[in-house]
C-alpha cells in the first residue's frame, strides 16, 4: 500500500491506542492462571494477535468480548507439561520479536512440543544465546536462525544467565516462564541492561498475576554490573479483570506531530505515572524546547523553537525513529548514542532511518551506534519505503508534515504491526493522506 501524503501540520486530540508491550505481557500470564481473566484492551494489532494465536494453538481459549479479551486459561494437563502428549502445537509469531521471545521460553517450560513459525524479518532476528540458555536446561530447539524452529522436552529450574545488553526481551522471557517449573529460578544478567523499563512491565504483569520477582543488583566496585532476579515456582492467580493501559511508544509519534505543528497535540488515555520507558518522549521533547502538558491521564505538546542535544537511546529504543525526525528540523546538532540494538529490529533501523530521513531531505549521518542529526528549516519530501517496518512508516508519515512537497511511504501497511488504525488517527488530526494499493 502507498501511502500519498499532501504535508499539513497536525492538531487535536486523540485516545491512546492499548500498550501492545503491556498487552503482550498480560494475555500470557492470564493465560496461564488458574482461572479466567477479563482482559480489558480498547485496540488490537497484528503483534497482540500473534501472541493470542501462539496461546491458543497451546490450549487457552481466547475470545474478543467488548471492551477486550476473555482469556480461560490452558487446561492444566497443558500447565504441567502433558502437552507433548496431547498434540504437536504450531505457534505464528507473524512479524512479533516479542511473542517469539516471550513464548518460546514459556512453551520450553510447559514441555510442550511446538513449531514456531513467522514472517518478515522475524527469522533473522537473533535468538542467541537464550537459545543456549535453552538448550543447556534441557530443551532440543531444532532450526535455530530461521523457521521452522521446533522444539522439544521441557527446561530444568535453576541458574540460567544472559548478557543485558542483546535483547530485554529474552530476559522477559525466561522471567514468565520461570513460576512454570517445579523449583524456584535464577535469571543472572551481567551488565548493565538495556531496555530495562521492559523488565519493569513484565515484574508489573508477573505481580498483577501475584508472582512475585525478587531483583538484587551487584556492582561489585571492578565497574561491572550483576542483576539477579529471582523468582518462585508459583501459580499465576486470577486477578479477573486486568486493563492495558494506553500505549506511550505508539503516542509518541502525535506527541511529536504536536512540537512540530502550529497548534497542540493531545492523547488522552495515558498513564502519566506508567512503567512504560517510552514516557520519556516527554522528557526529550522538552529538552527539544517543545512545552509539555500533563493532567491526570493525558499528555499534551505544544510547539516551539526546537533545538537539538544529545541523549541515549539505551532504554528508549522503539523512540529513536520519531526523535530522529523531529531532530530533522530542530535547529542545531542532535546526537542519540547507544543505538545497537536498532539494527536487529523489523528492519536495520539504524540505517532505515538515516536513509528516509535523508530521503525526505534531512541531514543525518551515522557514525558506529550513534545517530547525529543536522537540522534544516524544513524537508523536502519525496518517495520513501517503510522497509516493512511500522516504526519507519509512522515517522516518515509525520515528517511528511513539514515537508515542503507530497511524500509517498511505500509498505504503508506496516503499520498495521503495532497500530492499524494510525491513518485514521493521522486524518482525524487534520492530516490529508490517500491510501491506494502499490
Ligand atoms: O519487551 C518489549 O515489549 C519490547 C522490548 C524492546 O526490545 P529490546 O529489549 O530487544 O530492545 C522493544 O524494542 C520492543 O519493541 C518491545
Ligand atoms: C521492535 C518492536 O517489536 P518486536 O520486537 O516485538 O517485534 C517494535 O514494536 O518496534
Amino acid at each position: 500500500m502507498i501511502a500519498h501524503i499532501h504535508p499539513t501540520l497536525l492538531s487535536g486530540t486523540i485516545p491512546a491506542i492499548a500498550s501492545k508491550s503491556v498487552a503482550h505481557r498480560l494475555i500470557i500470564v492470564a493465560a496461564l492462571a488458574n482461572g479466567d481473566t477479563h482482559i480489558k484492551c480498547n485496540t488490537t494489532c497484528a503483534d497482540i494477535d500473534a501472541t493470542i494465536r501462539c496461546l491458543t494453538a497451546l490450549g487457552a481459549k481466547i475470545d474478543a468480548v467488548d471492551d477486550g479479551l476473555m482469556v480461560k486459561p490452558m487446561p492444566k494437563s497443558v500447565a504441567f507439561g502433558l502437552l507433548r502428549a496431547l498434540h504437536h502445537a504450531t505457534l505464528d509469531c507473524g512479524e512479533s520479536g516479542s511473542t517469539l521471545r516471550f513464548m518460546l521460553p514459556v512453551a520450553c517450560a510447559l514441555g510442550a512440543e511446538a513449531t514456531f513459525i513467522g514472517s518478515g524479518r522475524l527469522g533473522e532476528r537473533p535468538l542467541s544465546p537464550l537459545s543456549e540458555e535453552l538448550i543447556a536446561a534441557g530443551c532440543e530447539l531444532e532450526g535455530l536462525g530461521g523457521f521452522p524452529l521446533k522444539t522439544s522436552g521441557r527446561i530444568r529450574p535453576g541458574r540460567f544467565e544472559l548478557p543485558g545488553d542483546v535483547s530485554s526481551q529474552y530476559i522477559t522471557g525466561l522471567l514468565l516462564a520461570a513460576p512454570l517449573l517445579d523449583h524456584p529460578s535464577e535469571i543472572v544478567v551481567n551488565g548493565r541492561i538495556e531496555s530495562r523499563p521492559y523488565i519493569n512491565l513484565t515484574i508489573q504483569a508477573m505481580q498483577t498475576f501475584g508472582v512475585d520477582v525478587y531483583v538484587d543488583r551487584r556492582t561489585p566496585g571492578d565497574g561491572t554490573e550483576v542483576t539477579v532476579f529471582t523468582t518462585e515456582d508459583d501459580t499465576y492467580r486470577t486477578p479477573h479483570e486486568a486493563t492495558v493501559e494506553g500505549d506511550w511508544s505508539n503516542a509518541a509519534f502525535w506527541l511529536c506531530a504536536g512540537a512540530l505543528g502550529r497548534l497542540p497535540i493531545k492523547v488522552d488515555g495515558l498513564s502519566l505515572s506508567s512503567a512504560q520507558g517510552d514516557r520519556n518522549v516527554l522528557a526529550a521533547l522538552s529538552r527539544f524546547g517543545a512545552r509539555i502538558g500533563r493532567s491526570t491521564d493525558a499528555a499534551i505538546s505544544r510547539p516551539d523553537k526546537l533545538c537539538g542535544f544529545e541523549m541515549s537511546a539505551k532504554d528508549i529504543p522503539d523512540l529513536v525513529p520519531i526523535i530522529a525526525a523531529v531532530a530533522s528540523v530542530a535547529e542545531g546538532r542532535t546526537v542519540i548514542t547507544d543505538c545497537a540494538r536498532l539494527r536487529i529490529k523489523e528492519s536495520d533501523r539504524l540505517a532505515t532511518v538515516a536513509k528516509e530521513l535523508s530521503n525526505l531531505g534531512a541531514q543525518i549521518q551515522i557514525k558506529r551506534d550513534a545517530l547525529i542529526i543536522d537540522g534544516v528549516p524544513q524537508l523536502i519530501g519525496g518517495t520513501v519505503d517503510s522497509h516493512n517496518d511500522h516504526r519507519i512508516a509512522m515517522m516518515a508519515a509525520i515528517a511528511a508534515s513539514r515537508c515542503e512537497n507530497d511524500v509517498y511511504i511505500k509498505g504503508a501497511e506496516a503499520v498495521n504491526k503495532s497500530y492499524p488504525l494510525f491513518f485514521d488517527h493521522y486524518q482525524e488530526l487534520g492530516g490529508m493522506v490517500e491510501l491506494t494499493q502499490e
